[in-house]
């Protein structure tokens, strides 16, 4: 295994297209068959053991490590972001051959911004802001603008925003579609992460049809969650998201990128996304600029299972596990 460089930043953008709502409506999710697939996908044997360490390298490549609680502080932000920079004890990082390896980037309130910017300087990893009033999204519009800019301002390469749900719960994809584009023109340079909140959204329908409107408005990304909805990634969630992102570039030639965000805490489940991504998407879904997993708890488990590796001491129940 070697370290290698991967790239931070998209460099190709999503222009967006005009809003097509005769694709939106055409937009369905079979239900029943979406489930179905879903329950397969962690019993499948798609990582085999000899490269499970390297897998779970990746997925902290593929990482905004985050922190969004109401008592963060200036030095737990800074403890992030010693983290991003060194995910994994040296020794164990040296063992497997993964020096320099570094989370995808670090996502904090925009209040934070100032701090993992100059913490994360010169490591070239990314601060993302969450901004638009997370987690709900319902301050006034011209305030989730202002946030958007000062987050940008403040050295945000990253900004996730989060969609009015009531546009999609009442079929208002002209509403959801403006609210998007004015969004992503406050961002400027900075790349646009579309939050849909899907367990806020009741149907997979919904969510298909917001996926795509927010991709028509520019969104470099979609993603799932806030991690503050009661149900936030799934697997069905998932494959609507990514089917969607499928659908998009086949039609536009355009490639989003897509984070699962919100309760991913165990390698093992990890390891089932990247599967996941990698039979649906394909190799190049595999890279920071297109998949991130959001999460503030992943890398503890990760890390103890790469100890594990190295050490020797794999439990036969994560053999079991992970097949
Ligand atoms: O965007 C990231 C999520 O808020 C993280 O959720 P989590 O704390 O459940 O990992």
């Amino acid at each position: 295994m070697t370290t290698t460089q991967l790239p931070q930043v998209q460099d190709q953008r999503n222009d967006g297209t005009a809003l097509d709502l005769d694709w939106v409506m055409a937009a369905q999710a079979n239900t029943s068959a979406i489930e179905r697939r879903a329950k397969t996908l962690p019993g499948r044997r798609s990582v085999k053991k000899d490269y499970q360490a390297a897998w779970l390298c990746k997925a902290i490549s593929l990482m905004d490590l985050t922190t969004l609680s109401g008592d963060d502080s200036e030095g737990r932000v800074r403890r992030l972001c010693a983290k991003a920079r060194q995910p994994v004890a040296q020794p164990i990082l040296h063992a497997l051959g993964m020096e320099g390896l570094t989370t995808g980037a670090v996502c904090v309130y925009h209040d934070m911004v100032p701090t993992a910017v100059a913490a994360l300087a010169g490591s070239g990893i990314p601060v993302a802001a969450v901004s638009t009033g997370f987690p709900a999204g319902l301050s006034p519009f011209h305030l989730r603008i202002a946030e958007i800019k000062e987050s940008v301002a403040a050295g945000a390469t990253e900004i996730d925003i989060v969609i009015s749900r009531r546009h999609a719960l009442t079929g208002n994809w002209k509403a959801l579609y403006d609210e998007m584009r004015e969004m992503r023109d406050a961002c400027g340079d900075a790349h646009v992460k579309a939050i849909l909140a899907t367990g806020e959204l009741g149907t997979l329908r919904n969510v298909a049809r917001a996926s795509l409107v927010c991709m028509m408005a520019g969104a470099d990304f979609i993603k799932t969650s806030t991690g503050k909805e009661p149900v936030n990634a799934t697997l069905p969630v998932t494959l609507t998201m990514i089917r969607a992102i499928r659908d998009y570039q086949d039609r536009t030639g355009t490639r989003v990128g897509y984070k699962p965000a919100g309760g991913i805490s165990k390698a093992k489940d990890a390891l089932v996304y990247l599967s996941m991504i990698k039979d649906e998407l394909g190799d190049r879904w595999l890279q920071p600029d297109l998949f991130r997993f959001g999460a503030s708890s992943l890398l503890g488990d990760i890390e103890r299972q790469l100890e594990h590796h190295v050490t020797g001491a794999y439990s036969a129940s994560w053999r079991h596990a992970i097949g």
